[in-house]
């Protein structure tokens, strides 16, 4: 997936969070968006999501090279955020097959193998609602990674992880990962370290 931003403006009420944003985000890249608390990088992420409009500007969304309709990016993106709930009443097994119905996971990988692989396959047939805070971090990032889209968007992913964790985390974004759009939005260089491009949004504010 490609995603091109050209003089993308956005705003709160009368606040403008950036302006004259324009950047294009290619295919098989990693770019981390960096700055401080408030600073727009979870907005900037929402917008590359498709899920919150502009107020100025284009933001267009490619597959090769072929404009993609507003309403259909969401099927091509896989996002994981602190402010995206998981569904409690789940077990985990039932929220990842709940979750291949609508986004099917990448060929070859079953729901099994998948809380296997974050390590929570002995608590797989528990309530989410039961988790710690770092278990239901590894069952966000198990979702959003193992989802069979072209882009994945990440915000603040480490959140909650204990350094085990963390070496999960980067573990399963050098196997899964590679060849894909990659966006990391973040203040903390573990969770960005191995992104090729990096951007300070503080740049575009006004
Ligand atoms: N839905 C909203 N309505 C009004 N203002 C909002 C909304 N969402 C975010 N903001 C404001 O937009 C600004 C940017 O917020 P955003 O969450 O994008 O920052 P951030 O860089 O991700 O911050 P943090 O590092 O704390 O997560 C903040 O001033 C915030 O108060």
């Amino acid at each position: 997936m490609k995603i091109q931003l050209n003089n993308v403006g956005k705003r709160y009420n009368r606040d403008w969070i950036f302006r004259n944003f324009s950047y294009t985000f290619l295919p098989g890249n990693s770019y981390a968006i960096i700055g401080p608390n408030g600073s727009g990088k979870s907005t900037l992420l929402q917008i590359l999501s498709g899920a919150v409009s502009i107020n100025e500007g284009q933001c267009t969304f490619f597959i090769n090279e072929q404009p993609l309709a507003l309403e259909k990016v969401y099927t091509h993106i896989a996002y994981c955020a602190p402010y995206l709930e998981l569904v409690e009443e789940f077990t985990l097994m039932e929220l990842l097959q709940f979750h291949q119905s609508f986004k099917p996971f990448l060929k070859g990988v079953s729901a099994d193998e998948i809380a296997a692989r974050v390590e929570l396959a002995h608590v797989k047939h528990k309530k989410i609602s039961e988790y710690s805070s770092g278990m239901k971090q590894r069952a966000k990032l198990a979702q959003s990674i193992f989802s069979d889209t072209p882009a994945v968007l990440l915000d603040e992913p480490c959140t909650n992880l204990d350094k085990a964790g963390i070496d999960l985390y980067h573990s399963l974004i050098d196997q899964y990962c590679k060849n894909r759009l990659i966006l990391i939005s973040s203040n903390d260089k573990t969770e960005y370290s191995f992104c090729s491009q990096i951007i300070d949004i503080t740049q575009y504010k006004h």
